[in-house]
C-alpha cells in the first residue's frame, strides 16, 4: 500500500459524514428517557451507518501486510470501537489509551491528559485512531501529534461523529460517521459527569440535567 511517510492523512480533502436532522425523534422508554429531551442518532441508524464505515475502510487496508491496530481512544470511543472492529473487514489489533480534557464538565479544557497510555510499541505498524467524536478538534490534534512521534507506518483518524461548526483544528479524519449540530450529546460511549454513555442512542440531555 502506498501511505505518505508523514504524519498527514492521506484522506480526500472532503471527508462527508451524513448530515443529521437536528428535530430529533421521540425518546424511547427505558433508562434515562426523562432526562433525554430526544433522539439525535437511533440505535439502527448507528449501526447501519458503523456496517458502512467498516466495509470502507476495511477496502482501504484491504492489501496492508499485517493487521492494522485501532487505538481505542477511551473512555467514550470504547462502545464505538468495540461495534467498528466486528464491522470492519479486515483483521485488526486493538489497543486503549485514556485521555481526558473535558472532565465533568460539557466544554473542552483545552489541556489534554493522559490517563493511561499504550501498553505496546505501535513502530512500523499501520494505526487507525478511533474516536467518538471531534468537537473543538484539541484531543484529536495533541493525539496525532503524540503518537507520530512512534513512528507508525501510517496514522489516520475514523471518528463517530463531528461537530463542524464547533472544530477549532482539523484532524483531518479519513471518515465520519455523522456531522451534527454544535450541541452537546450523549450515549453510546459519550457522557456528561460519567453518566449515559450505556445508550443504545445518541441524544441530546434535557437542559434541567446540566444545572
Ligand atoms: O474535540 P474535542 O473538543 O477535544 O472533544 C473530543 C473528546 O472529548 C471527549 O473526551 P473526554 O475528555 O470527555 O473524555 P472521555 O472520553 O473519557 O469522556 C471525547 O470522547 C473526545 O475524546
Ligand atoms: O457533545 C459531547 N458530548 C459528550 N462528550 C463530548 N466531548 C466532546 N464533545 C462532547
Ligand atoms: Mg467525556
Amino acid at each position: 500500500m502506498a501511505f505518505d511517510e508523514t504524519s498527514e492523512s492521506t484522506a480526500p480533502a472532503a471527508v462527508e459524514g451524513l448530515a443529521i436532522d437536528p428535530t430529533g425523534t421521540p425518546v424511547p422508554d427505558g433508562k434515562y428517557s426523562d432526562e433525554i429531551e430526544s433522539v439525535l442518532i437511533d440505535e439502527e441508524t448507528l449501526q447501519s451507518r458503523i456496517d458502512e464505515m467498516g466495509a470502507e475502510i476495511g477496502a482501504r487496508y484491504a492489501d496492508a501486510e499485517a493487521p492494522i491496530i485501532l487505538i481505542c481512544v477511551l473512555k467514550g470511543a470504547a462502545i464505538f470501537l468495540s461495534d467498528f472492529a466486528r464491522a470492519l473487514t479486515v483483521p485488526c489489533e486493538t489497543e486503549f489509551m485514556a485521555v481526558s480534557s473535558y472532565g465533568d464538565s460539557t466544554s473542552s479544557s483545552g489541556v489534554v491528559r493522559i490517563l493511561k497510555d499504550l501498553d505496546r510499541d505501535i513502530a512500523d505498524r499501520h494505526v487507525v485512531i478511533v474516536e467518538d467524536i471531534i468537537d473543538s478538534g484539541l484531543t484529536l490534534s495533541w493525539l496525532r501529534k503524540n503518537l507520530s512521534t512512534r513512528q507508525p507506518k501510517s496514522l489516520e483518524v475514523v471518528t463517530l461523529l463531528r461537530k463542524p461548526e464547533a472544530v477549532k483544528v482539523e484532524a483531518k479524519p479519513l471518515i465520519v460517521g455523522f456531522d451534527i449540530p454544535n450541541e452537546f450529546v450523549v450515549g453510546y460511549g459519550l457522557d456528561f459527569a460519567e453518566r449515559y454513555r450505556d445508550l443504545s442512542y445518541i441524544g441530546k440531555l434535557h437542559p434541567r440535567m446540566y444545572s
